[in-house]
């Protein structure tokens, strides 16, 4: 996995005096099935435009498989297969005949194309729909046969963008395990553009987070996540019950926890989320420290919940622009 394929270095395109890609360092390496991830307008487009050679950066400079696309186009173009969110066919052709089609555009001689296309349309579960119209196929149908497309011309490197969109969440297991079969069979690199974190942590080796032009990190996601919120405050969640010897319930206060919790370093707030559930940010994690002292208190401890920084914080800080309510 060490050969380099894709190699972005301060790629940069502006329109205008609007920056929709700001130099963006980026290596993938062979057999990696890499994340693109961002939401709506974040520039992941753009940047693939760039490594196809279809536009060309502002400044620095995209290689792909070691050629330089913006010089190189129609040799990147080659190598890469290139599946977007809407993929056209000749809707009166069937799925056979448009495989066929492309074949052809490549360059592949008719007695193979048959045969690879036919293999390919099993490969992808189009081998009862090979003789259908595309216009009769399903959005699933479509992305399937959009991969078997791109597959055709023996790639070394496949670029989906959005390639799930529009898809049941059925269609979508099927085709997720279709391009990690791929991967894994023919070592192919993916890279995986999309808005969908969840399905994209489902099936990638790595993830790059890129928002409004900017790639904010990379790497495993929840390692990642742990480096976007790094600085965090700890949230601590604690359920606590008082009952008097009587067997009635004694309120407790903020200000009774704060008189508990006093003598531990780093305490920044303490508030009263429910009747018995308090909530404690700290700037360190405490939570051994805080257990110990409630209980020594002489309250009981119903439960104590801390909060993971993980996908979900990822989600709603970058993806739907705002912290998790
Ligand atoms: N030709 C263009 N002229 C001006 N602005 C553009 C052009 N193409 C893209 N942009 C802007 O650049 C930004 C990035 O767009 P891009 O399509 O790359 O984002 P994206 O991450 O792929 O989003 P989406 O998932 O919505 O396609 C957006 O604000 C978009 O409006």
């Amino acid at each position: 996995m060490n050969e380099k394929i894709i190699e972005l270095v301060h790629l940069t395109k502006r329109y205008g005096s609007f920056t929709a890609v700001d130099n963006l360092n980026l290596t993938i390496h062979k057999g990696e099935i890499f994340g693109l991830l961002g939401p709506n307008g974040a520039g992941k487009s753009t940047t693939i435009l760039m490594m196809l050679g279809l536009t060309d950066p502002t400044f620095g400079s995209v290689h792909v498989c070691g050629m330089d696309s913006t010089s190189n186009p129609i040799e990147v173009k080659k190598r890469v297969g290139y599946l977007p969110e809407d993929v056209g066919f000749y809707d009166n052709r069937t799925g056979l005949e448009n495989l066929l089609y492309t074949a052809r555009l490549n360059g592949i001689p008719d007695q193979m194309a048959i045969a690879k296309a036919k293999q390919l349309l099993e490969q992808v579960g189009l081998k009862d729909a090979l003789e259908k119209k595309t216009g009769k196929y399903s959005r699933g149908m479509r992305q399937r046969l959009g991969l078997a497309d791109v597959l055709i011309k023996n790639p070394e490197v496949i670029i989906l963008d959005e390639p799930t969109s529009g898809i049941d969440p059925k269609g979508v297991r099927e085709f997720l395990d279709l391009i990690v079969e791929l991967s894994h069979d023919k070592g192919i690199t993916v890279l995986f553009a999309s808005h969908n974190l969840h399905q994209v942590q489902e099936v990638c080796d790595r993830v790059g987070i890129f928002v409004n032009g900017r790639l904010l990190g990379e790497g495993n996601i929840h390692a990642l996540a742990q480096r976007l919120f790094k600085g965090r405050p700890t949230i601590i969640q604690a359920g606590l019950e008082k009952r008097e010897a009587d067997g009635k319930v004694e309120k407790l206060t903020v200000d009774w926890l704060r008189g508990v919790l006093n003598p531990i370093d780093g305490i920044q707030s303490i508030t009263l989320k429910d009747e018995k559930i308090f909530q404690i940010e700290s700037i360190r994690d405490a939570a051994s420290e805080i257990a110990k002292a409630i209980i020594q208190s002489g309250v009981t401890l119903n439960s104590l919940n801390k909060k993971e920084y993980g996908l979900d914080e990822i989600y709603y800080q970058y993806f739907e622009g705002g912290e998790k309510p």
